[in-house]
């Protein structure tokens, strides 16, 4: 048959496929008018009811009865309206493009084949006319060359031969790109996705999946899989897939609600918001690790990611970086838990509680039930006996003090109101019963600030015991005065309800070891994106926080803007440490995907060692270094050209300054005839047109052209390769570097074919 003819005949059934799903359209559209009458007509019975006469105690009760009858009707109603809404979604997604592979396969002398899309469609009767791509079979089409492959199934492997495997690329129910292909998923098809503009949300890559990729997506037997992934490479779009291919796999015990993605930043959770949504999945829950952090000290101001690192920038002493390393190695929270286990180094850190201005339950008294217990009990269970006993013990004196006259005076003196109120309805058998009755409400009620303080632990002083903690430690290179200094300045800090970020992790971790609290059993699934930017104690903590979690842990450690690794070590089996006794799994993906060859080539040859990327054949423009003299006058003029030059061919142009400091100082002195964005942390969104923001709130995003900002000796050292490379593999087509002055030492370092470098006069 020829290429044309086989074209027009994959055309029909594309069209035939259409006209299924439309028909579906249909009655799925009369369904959810029906549900929707049905929830609406509910509702307004439901309203009606509960206006019954409630005054009668019998009719009161059968109010109610009625109206839980109704509000479950109301439940279902609305539940089967949302699976209807979300069928007619996929069925829309389906319409445009119902499928995007197909494979011919051969079992036992049987040719079948099989046309795979984001979701499956069944029609009328009974013929499977799309395959889901997350269904067993659909992996062959994602893992396997032509002749015998094998696929998993609920019984056990399968092998089928594969005679064929076919791509398509349709929009609008036409076919816009097709081809046989023996490669996983071919180039072709790849670059022309790839070619396009960026976009306000990022698309979800079902129909590209390349073979390493589909292993992150599909594995199921790691508690622990650790991806390291050069830009670009397609590690956030990884998560997402996996994410979707879990919850399909594990519907009847598995759903979104039991997932949580860590997210770089704000910006970063909005840009990714669509792609479940697009393949027919809910949302995760997402979470920064600033936000994190905030939940979980109440009252306290954790410095954030980003605020340190603009600290670090002004200031950030050797003794100082020694300190840090020591406060965020696994070590330094093993030594947090012995600390917490150790009956002889432990001083237990309790104040007392007061009452109207006196000492109610005094620190000694505390301090002697804890030291009481047997000593080999465990710290979160001492705390815990420490606390029912001071329960108990107030309790009694609630007892003891219920008949003393001042009380009986109090109830005396109650007004009618309150008498009622106390009383609740309840009935005695003599005066004397219920103003005893009455003397212990009224002693519960002014105790209650006690029981707060016991149930809420205010009677431990968390700070204080962790600063002795601190006594006990000491880092290499570190001297005696310079460790007090931190620890004065760490008291210093509390004083004003703040804490420095070294200190969050093995803070939190304390309190939980010797509380018992702070973990979270119900999440099945953790996703760690960006997992370069978490120091192993706060890995490690994020483990010990959803203990019942398997992880996925993704990032780069060429993009260690943040400084969290040590340079020297093996960044892969450092993170793996952090899980010594969990099944884990590494990947490597070296493969870009997001920008140009060029741009990619540049970008790894800013890196000591960058040759194992690999750059997708996608040419493009070479990326230029404009060598600017120092005259604001002339770097303005150069950057306004550059900014038109690249609206002429892209929708969006990001701006990248090393700090927030610097975009406020460039966007303050920028001026065009289209609109300027300057954007902070506490953006959600990204718009269109001209923006200006720090690298690091980049992490993770993309855009059309991007525009590094003052490029220069004395903003970006020998030390910042890591911001320089993530700077860079933040475009897509075009990328400009602006160097004030004299150029990093970075670009002028690179190898001549690169040959990019234009001096401005
Ligand atoms: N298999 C694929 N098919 C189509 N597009 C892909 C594929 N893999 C990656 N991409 C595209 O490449 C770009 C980069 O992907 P993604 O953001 O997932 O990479 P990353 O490894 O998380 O990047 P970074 O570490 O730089 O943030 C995205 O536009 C994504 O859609």
């Amino acid at each position: 048959m020829t290429e044309k003819n086989e074209r027009q005949k994959e055309q029909q059934r594309v069209d035939h496929v259409v006209a299924q799903i439309k028909k579906r359209q249909v009655d799925l559209n009369d369904q959810l008018a029906k549900a929707h009458h049905e929830t609406r007509a509910i509702e307004q019975n439901y309203g009606d009811n509960t206006r019954v006469n409630t005054t009668e105690v019998d009719d009161r009760m059968e109010t109610n009865a009625a109206v839980q009858q109704q509000k479950q009707m109301v439940a279902n109603s609305v539940e089967n309206e949302t699976i209807l809404k979300t069928q007619t979604q996929r069925l829309d997604e389906l319409e445009n493009s119902p499928y995007f592979g197909r494979v011919d396969i051969k079992e036992d002398g049987e040719q079948e084949t099989l046309y795979i899309g984001t979701s499956t469609f069944i029609d009328d009767e009974n013929h499977f006319l799309i395959y889901d791509w997350r269904a067993p079979i659909s992996s062959i089409y994602y893992n396997g060359t032509l002749g015998q492959v094998s696929y998993d199934t609920p019984t056990g492997p399968t092998t089928v031969a594969l005679e064929k495997k076919r791509q398509f690329l349709i929009q609008h129910g036409q076919i816009e790109n097709m081809f046989d292909t023996n490669e996983t998923v071919g180039d072709e098809i790849l670059q022309q996705i790839l070619g396009g503009e960026s976009s306000e949300y990022m698309q979800n890559i079902v129909a590209t999946i390349q073979k390493e990729q589909n292993d992150i997506i599909r594995d199921t037997s790691a508690d622990v899989l650790i991806v390291q992934g050069a830009a670009g490479s397609g590690k956030t779009s990884a998560i997402l897939q996996r994410i979707a291919y879990l919850l399909y796999h594990s519907r009847s015990h598995l759903n979104a609600e039991q997932m949580i993605l860590f997210s770089p930043n704000r910006l970063f959770s909005n840009y990714i918001s669509e792609v479940l949504p697009s393949l027919g999945e809910k949302n995760m829950r997402q979470v920064t690790l600033d936000e994190f952090f905030r939940q979980r000290f109440s009252g306290l101001k954790v410095e954030s990611r980003f605020e340190r690192f603009e600290r670090d920038q002004r200031h950030f002493p050797k003794t100082a970086r020694l300190i840090r390393r020591s406060k965020e190695s696994v070590a330094f929270m093993e030594a947090v838990r012995s600390y917490a286990k150790s009956t002889a180094l432990r001083k237990p850190a309790f104040s007392s509680i007061y009452f109207e201005g006196a000492v109610f339950f005094s620190k000694d008294e505390i301090t002697a039930i804890y030291q009481g217990l047997p000593e080999r009990m465990l710290p979160a269970d001492k705390f815990i006996q420490t606390k029912n006993t001071l329960i108990r013990r107030l309790k009694q004196i609630i007892r003891e003090q219920t008949d003393d006259d001042d009380v009986q005076d109090e109830v005396d003196l109650l007004s009618s109101e309150d008498y009622e109120r106390l009383l609740n309805g309840h009935e005695f058998e003599s005066a004397a019963h219920e103003r005893h009755y009455l003397g212990r409400k009224l002693l519960y009620e002014r105790y209650e600030p006690i029981y707060a303080a016991i149930y809420n632990d205010y009677f431990f002083d968390l700070y204080q015991e962790y600063d002795h903690f601190l006594a006990t430690q000491s880092v290499a290179g570190v001297s005696q005065q310079a460790w007090d200094a931190m620890r004065s300045g760490f008291r210093d800090l509390i004083n004003k309800h703040r804490l420095d970020l070294d200190d969050a992790a093995p803070l939190l971790y304390l309190r939980d070891v010797l509380t018992g609290g702070g973990q979270n059993h119900a999440i099945q699934f953790l996703f760690i994106d960006e997992m370069q930017d978490y120091s192993l104690a706060q890995l490690h903590y994020v483990h010990h926080a959803f203990p019942k979690a398997k992880l996925t842990l993704l990032g780069d450690r060429q993009q260690d803007v943040f400084g969290a690794h040590d340079a020297q070590t093996d960044f892969m089996a450092a993170i793996a440490s952090v899980f010594p006794h969990k099944r884990v799994r590494l990947i490597n993906l070296n493969k870009s995907y997001r920008s140009t060859q060029e741009i990619t080539d540049f970008a790894k040859a800013l890196l000591p060692d960058g040759d194992a990327i690999q750059s997708f054949t996608r040419p493009g423009a070479k990326p230029v270094v404009l060598d600017c003299p120092n005259d604001d006058k002339i770097v303005l003029t150069e950057l306004t050209r550059t900014v038109y030059q690249a609206l002429d061919q892209h929708h969006t142009v990001a701006i990248l300054t090393k700090t927030q400091a610097a975009a406020e100082q460039l966007f303050a002195r920028l001026t065009l005839d289209t609109p300027i964005h300057l954007l902070s942390a506490a953006n959600r969104s990204i718009p269109e047109g001209v923006i200006i923001l720090p690298i690091y709130l980049a992490k993770g995003l993309e855009f059309d052209t991007v525009i590094g900002y003052d490029i220069s000796a004395g903003t970006y050292g020998t030390q910042d390769a890591d911001l320089l490379y993530t700077l860079a593999t933040r475009a897509m087509h075009l990328l400009t570097l602006i160097a004030i002055g004299t150029p990093s030492p970075l670009l002028t370092d690179l190898p001549a074919d690169l040959d990019t470098l234009k001096v401005i006069e």
